[in-house]
């Protein structure tokens, strides 16, 4: 592994009781990358994606961020070191406020160092939050809900950001919305997960594609190399 990679699974088998999900997963998400995880319904992106923030510790296989072993961490452990999730379904606290639903994720940057993101900056980024602050989250509009659900993850500083279909279920023009956002974030340093089941989404922002397909990577490569010629119909029965 590089030491510029923020996040590598290796060789990552994951079971929800006794059903074996994850069958071998590696994929390596460089610093400052965008990696687009894709595939059909149950594929398993959900799945990685708790093995990577620590809620479904896996049997067998690596996890490393910024190089440090953390697949026997704790959630909480795992956060400190600087992964954020955005999880599917938005998930905000619905009886608290939009400001309340922030100030709770707020953490320090790992290592110190000034916070690039506050309330302030939060807000600057999503001025509708700014408008419905006092508001409970549970009266937001669903494209509202997701900006919650990302404010909610940068307020904690992360260094990796890993963010599970934040399109689903949104109306298109939202979706234009959500997908520039994580490219300001893409752009601003940040070294991102996007799961997503569209395709055409993904390949707009991402750096690099895994595709996977019964819990195993069925494609890894840079999204230049699939987008010339890779075959990835039968992986995703899109095209
Ligand atoms: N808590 C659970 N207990 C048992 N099986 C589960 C659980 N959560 C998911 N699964 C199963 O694990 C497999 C992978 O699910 P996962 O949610 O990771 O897929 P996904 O690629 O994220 O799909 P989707 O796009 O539908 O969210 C599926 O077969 C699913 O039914």
């Amino acid at each position: 592994m590089l030491a510029t990679d923020a996040l590598a699974l290796a060789g990552v088998d994951a079971y929800y009781g006794d059903s074996w999900i994850l069958q071998g997963v590696s994929f390596r998400l460089g610093e400052g990358r965008l990696l687009g995880l894709l595939g059909r319904n149950g594929a398993g992106k959900t799945t990685c994606m708790n093995v990577a923030v620590g809620l479904l510790p896996p049997r067998r296989g690596s996890v490393r961020v910024f190089g440090d072993e953390t697949s026997r961490l704790a959630p909480e452990q795992i956060a400190l070191r600087g992964v954020a999730l955005v999880p599917q379904g938005r998930r905000v606290f619905r009886s608290l406020s939009v400001r309340e639903n922030l100030v709770v994720a707020a953490r320090k940057p790992v290592g110190g160092g000034a916070a690039a993101w506050s309330l302030d900056t939060v807000y600057a980024m999503f001025p509708r939050l700014d408008e419905r602050k006092h508001q409970m989250a549970a009266h937001l509009s669903g494209g509202e809900q997701q900006m919650l659900a990302i404010g909610r993850a940068l307020m904690s500083n992360p260094r990796v950001l890993l963010m599970d279909e934040p399109s689903e279920g949104l109306a298109p023009q939202i979706v234009a919305d959500v997908m520039a956002t994580v490219r300001k974030l893409k752009e601003s340093g940040l070294s991102i997960v996007l799961v997503e089941q569209n395709p055409k989404l993904v390949f707009d922002v991402a750096d690099d594609i895994v595709i996977l397909d019964t819990g195993r990577v069925a494609v890894a490569a840079t999204t230049a190399e699939v987008e010339h010629g890779v075959d990835l119909g039968q992986h995703l029965g899109v095209f």
